[in-house]
């Protein structure tokens, strides 16, 4: 399969790259960035994964995510890939929240969606594979992050997959998609109307139903627009401390839901990414 280079550039004395490749999983191209911090050659790297959020492809966070210096001196490569299958073979939808740039990071199973939009198996099965074969990756210390429906996916490929994910944070995530506008639509629609199919696509749920790690990091701004309707953290707390689990949330003082928020605590979460990862 071939992995092409779209661009290159230093930055920190490392290297931010564009890549795009075939998927499988989505049947179509998909671009990705990776930046890869400096390092002593033959030197082996853990990989911190970022998802992002609605409307959002690769280049949000890269432009806009400030993780590049804390990377750099952390000694963390940083993966971010876009939110969904695009072009004009793939189904969309005319709202900014179902189809391109929307793909809640599950494998659809439902028309028009099922036949481009697995998103599931291309972040946690395909992507870490090119990740492994491209890059100085150490496979064995991996975590990942996420923003808003990214940190949805964060919350729920990390609850899945806690032997391959030594740390779960996210900025604003939607911690309970079906209870909640933007994911009984997403859900609803990738997955069909049985919500029992829902709860392994659920925080939340997937909490309740027994998925356990040993900590997680959420940053949430309480000028955030869409905290009451869409986020509510306070169900994550809940689910977390009738679990033991040691969720640290803390709601931070007039920041809305944007990368100004996201780029003022990356650092923060880097560092606490680098130390689960030593
Ligand atoms: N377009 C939507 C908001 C979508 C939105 O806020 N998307 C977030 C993720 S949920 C984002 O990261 N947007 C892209 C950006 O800020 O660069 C609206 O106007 O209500």
């Amino acid at each position: 399969m071939t992995f092409e280079t779209v661009s290159t550039a230093k930055a920190y004395g490392g290297t931010q790259g564009v890549y795009r490749h075939d998927s499988t999983a989505t049947g179509t191209p998909m671009t990705v960035s990776v930046y890869v911090p400096p390092h002593k050659e033959g030197q082996r790297l853990p990989v911190v994964w970022y998802l992002s959020g609605l409307t959002c492809t690769h280049a949000n966070v890269t432009d806009k995510g400030e993780y590049r210096r804390a990377c750099a001196e952390l000694g963390l490569i940083f993966v971010a890939p876009d939110t969904s299958p695009r072009g004009e073979g793939v189904a969309d939808d005319p709202a900014y929240d179902m189809g391109q740039g929307a793909g809640f990071y599950v494998d659809a199973t439902q028309a028009p969606w099922a036949p481009h939009f697995g998103m599931w198996s291309y972040v946690t099965e395909e992507l870490p594979a090119l990740v492994a074969t491209h890059f100085p990756a150490d496979m064995d210390r991996q975590s990942i992050m996420g923003h808003s429906m990214g940190g949805h996916g964060a919350l729920t490929i990390g609850l899945t997959l806690p032997e391959r994910f030594r740390a779960i944070s996210a900025f604003a995530p939607i911690v309970a998609p079906s209870q909640v506008p933007w994911g009984e639509k997403a859900l609803g629609g990738y997955l069909g109307d049985d919500r029992a199919s829902w709860r392994r696509h659920d925080a939340v749920a997937l909490i309740e139903d027994g998925a356990r790690v040993p900590a997680m990091l959420v940053d949430q701004g309480d000028a955030d627009q869409f905290l009451e309707e869409q986020l509510k953290p306070h169900l994550l707390a809940t689910a977390c401390e009738a679990a033991g689990i040691d969720l640290t949330l803390r709601m931070q003082p007039g920041y809305d839901h944007s990368y100004y928020f996201i780029s003022t605590f990356m650092a923060d979460h880097l560092a606490w990414h680098a130390e689960r990862l030593r």
